[in-house]
């Protein structure tokens, strides 16, 4: 069985940066959203992760984004990945990845299975799915919420495509959402952090110790 992936997503310091890459963490994620606690500028990104070893993926979050962000954020050189995170289409997905030449994930809100099964549309169309909580009817941000939706959804489904795992994971819950649904890939934002958008490294260093135990 392959080693889990971790990211560990709403990095804004170098100290946690750094201690993201130590710790093990196969991708690190910096949040490209102005209502976040963890909104990053592209010239930010750019700062962040440039002593990251190239081995360690550095994904941009997005929501709805305009070609003039995605462009902006592709001009840094410094990502491997964007993760659309807002009502995206898969025509739009695609679009973004064939105009920018980035791998695209895309956040798929999920309540019911339906909201698994819908995920379908979008193979082909991105390099990953990443499952994560639907937030609620004019919450302010359409994910880092902490909230979790029920793993037994995915229980035994197999995802059409390279797929992760998010939403309200924690170090007391990680081993638990692997166990019941074997995903390759979790990500974390909130569940590390000390307050809204502060990283805090001895629980990213948990956090890592906890989804790959031994
Ligand atoms: O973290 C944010 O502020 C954020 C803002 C806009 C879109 C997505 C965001 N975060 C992503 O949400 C999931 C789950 O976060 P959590 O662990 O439940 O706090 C994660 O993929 C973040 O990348």
């Amino acid at each position: 069985m392959s080693r889990l992936a971790i990211k560990i997503c709403g990095l804004s310091t170098p100290d946690t940066v750094g201690a993201a890459v130590r710790a093990g963490a196969a991708h690190l994620g910096f949040v490209h959203f102005p209502k976040s606690p963890r909104h990053v500028e592209a010239e930010h990104i750019r700062a962040l992760a440039a002593p990251v070893p190239s081995h360690v993926g550095r994904v941009a979050v997005v929501v709805d984004p305009a070609d003039e962000t995605v462009a902006a954020l592709a001009a840094t050189g410094s990502l491997t990945a964007l993760q659309l995170h807002g009502k995206e289409t898969p025509e739009r997905a695609a679009a973004l990845r064939a105009r920018f030449g980035i791998p695209v994930w895309k956040a798929i809100s999920v309540k019911t299975g339906t909201d698994i099964a819908a995920a379908k549309a979008y193979a082909g169309a991105v390099d990953l799915l990443l499952f994560d909580a639907k937030t609620p009817d004019g919450a302010a941000l359409p994910g880092g919420m902490g909230l979790r939706f029920d793993w037994n959804l995915l229980r035994g489904v197999a995802v059409p495509a390279p797929w992760g795992l998010s939403g309200g994971l924690s170090i007391d819950n990680v081993a638990e959402a692997v166990a019941i649904t074997r995903a390759p890939l979790v990500d974390i934002s909130s569940g590390v952090e000390s307050g809204p958008g502060i990283k805090d490294v001895d629980k990213i260093i948990a956090f890592c110790k906890a989804a790959e135990p031994s």
